[in-house]
């Protein structure tokens, strides 16, 4: 999967690797077009986007239904996102505070996002087979951005898919294997991992996740690649 950053966005979104996914995603855009009739509907597997020499790296899960799988672009146009970019944003890796279209001036600085799984999935839960099916792109992904030093990993599944694609990379899990966790930081061969709650709704509003608590983790996430 050799070839530039930008080749690499183009041929994941021609992946039709899992028929479930497939069948998914191109259902919702199916269902959901005319309640978007201005916008093309994605539909599509969704590359990751940012700054090609950023030092940080965040992992999320899988693109939502009607938000990454609507726009394009991973976490753009749903609630998850609105609270990762203001985030980003007050940290200074972000441009703008709000993400909504592909085409929304939205620019990263020193970051880089990225999806363990590039289809949305049925009740945002990608099967195993479907994780292990996808990783090869993150692991192509991650051999164009070399200067990755630090991972945020979202979520649990951000944390074991960030897990699985080093050692699909040829870099081992340190045993113990570490545990995911809030601001729990892990050195799995040249990276550093950082665990974050996933900004999901059910943790933003229910306050498991705060704006605080996750500017703080990108704010760490920069010291941890400065070094
Ligand atoms: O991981 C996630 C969650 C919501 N939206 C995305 O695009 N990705």
């Amino acid at each position: 999967m050799a070839g530039t950053l930008a080749e690499h966005q183009r041929r994941v979104t021609r992946c039709r690797a899992c028929p479930r996914l497939v069948a998914w995603r191109e259902q919702v855009a199916r269902e959901r077009r005319a309640a978007y009739r201005d916008e093309v509907y994605w539909g599509r597997p969704v590359p990751g986007f940012g700054d090609p020499a950023a030092r940080v790296l965040l992992a999320g899960l899988a693109p939502a239904a009607h938000g990454a799988n609507r726009t394009g672009r991973i976490f753009t146009g749903d609630r998850s996102g609105d609270f990762l970019f203001a985030a980003l944003h007050r940290t200074g890796f972000a441009n703008q505070p709000t993400s909504v279209a592909l085409d929304d001036g939205l620019a990263l600085e020193d970051c880089w996002i990225t999806a363990i799984v590039r289809c949305a999935p049925p009740a945002n839960k990608p099967t195993p087979t479907e994780r292990d099916t996808c990783l090869p792109w993150t692991v192509a992904e991650l051999d164009l951005l070399p200067r990755v030093r630090t991972i945020v990993c979202l979520g649990g599944f951000g944390w074991d898919g960030t897990l699985r694609l080093l050692a699909a990379r040829g870099i081992p899990t340190p045993r113990p294997r570490p545990r995911f966790g809030h601001g729990v930081v892990a050195d799995v061969g040249p990276y550093r991992l950082l665990g974050c709650f996933h900004p999901s709704q059910q943790n933003t509003f229910t306050g498991r996740l705060t704006p605080a608590m996750l500017d703080a983790v990108l704010v760490r996430a920069r010291e941890l690649a400065d070094g």
